[in-house]
């Protein structure tokens, strides 16, 4: 696992932009995993910039989204479809069929999983799997356990992640219960992995993800076990790593 700690969001996000971007200048076609949420939003933008530079196409990039809210239409604002329409799809050459994000309002959700799972694996697998981290250390919305679900499925959320997500809501109270989300293994499948993190809010998880022994409820440390996990994290969530008992497979550089 390597570790980069940036300075602070910005230089984070254009580190992770440019992960991605040289992935896409080495293999045309490559296939992308990406995520929502707050962290992510910066490093979409500086690649909406390389993009209108022509520094990247994404004329041959499929994506696969990493989750999707129950219940919520594409056209529902608070829906991951909408949130990358409007952040980042729009912006950019992807071409409208080679985006992938589950639907969580289908009428037949485990059915859905199960396509959502086979596609994935026919299109070859994931190239570059984008992570963000809940603070309470789960990945997509894999939530800490007894245990994890292994392909897409889905997930009932915990009470922290419908408080922590509310903040992007109206209300908690319209925050889904249920979401749709890759399952580990789905996820661990992928031939390289990116985790962002930024802020204190953040700090305890990522601790818990690099110094921790692997557990399921911290599903972000079985990425230990990836061989091609690189975190990319600012200086606040980097805060309580503690350095000197780093898992052994860990490295750090501090940017
Ligand atoms: N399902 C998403 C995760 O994929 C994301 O990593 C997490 C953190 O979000 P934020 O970046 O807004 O803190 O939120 C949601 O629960």
């Amino acid at each position: 696992m390597r570790i980069i700690v940036e300075k602070d969001y910005h230089s984070m996000s254009k580190k992770a932009a440019l992960m991605l971007s040289s992935q896409i200048t080495l293999k045309a076609n490559s296939i992308l995993g990406l995520a929502t949420g707050g962290t992510p939003l910066a490093m979409y933008d500086k690649l909406i910039e390389m993009y209108r530079e022509g520094e990247v196409d994404f004329k041959r990039v499929q994506s696969f989204n990493l989750d999707e809210y129950c219940g919520l239409a594409a056209e529902n604002e608070n829906s991951y479809h909408y949130y990358m329409q409007h952040n980042f799809f729009k912006d950019i050459n992807i071409k409208a069929e080679n985006i992938n994000i589950p639907d969580g309002s289908s009428s037949d959700l485990i059915q859905e999983c199960q396509n959502y799972e086979n596609k994935i694996k026919q299109s070859g697998g994931i190239d570059l799997q984008v992570l963000g981290i809940g603070e309470n250390g789960h990945i997509g919305f894999n939530e800490p356990a007894e245990k994890l679900n292994v392909a897409t499925n889905i997930v009932e959320l915990t009470e922290e992640t419908i408080k922590a997500n509310s903040r992007y809501f109206a209300s908690k109270d319209e925050v889904p219960q249920k979401a749709i989300s890759m399952g580990m293994a789905t996820i661990l499948k992928a031939k390289r992995i990116i985790l962002l993190a930024s802020g204190k809010n953040k700090a305890e998880a990522i601790a818990k993800t690099v110094n921790g022994k692997i557990s399921t409820q911290v599903p972000a440390s079985l990425l230990q076990s990836h061989p091609r996990i690189t975190l990319i994290v600012d200086q606040q969530a980097a805060s309580l790593i503690n350095q000197s008992e780093l898992s052994a497979n860990c490295y750090l550089e501090i940017c």
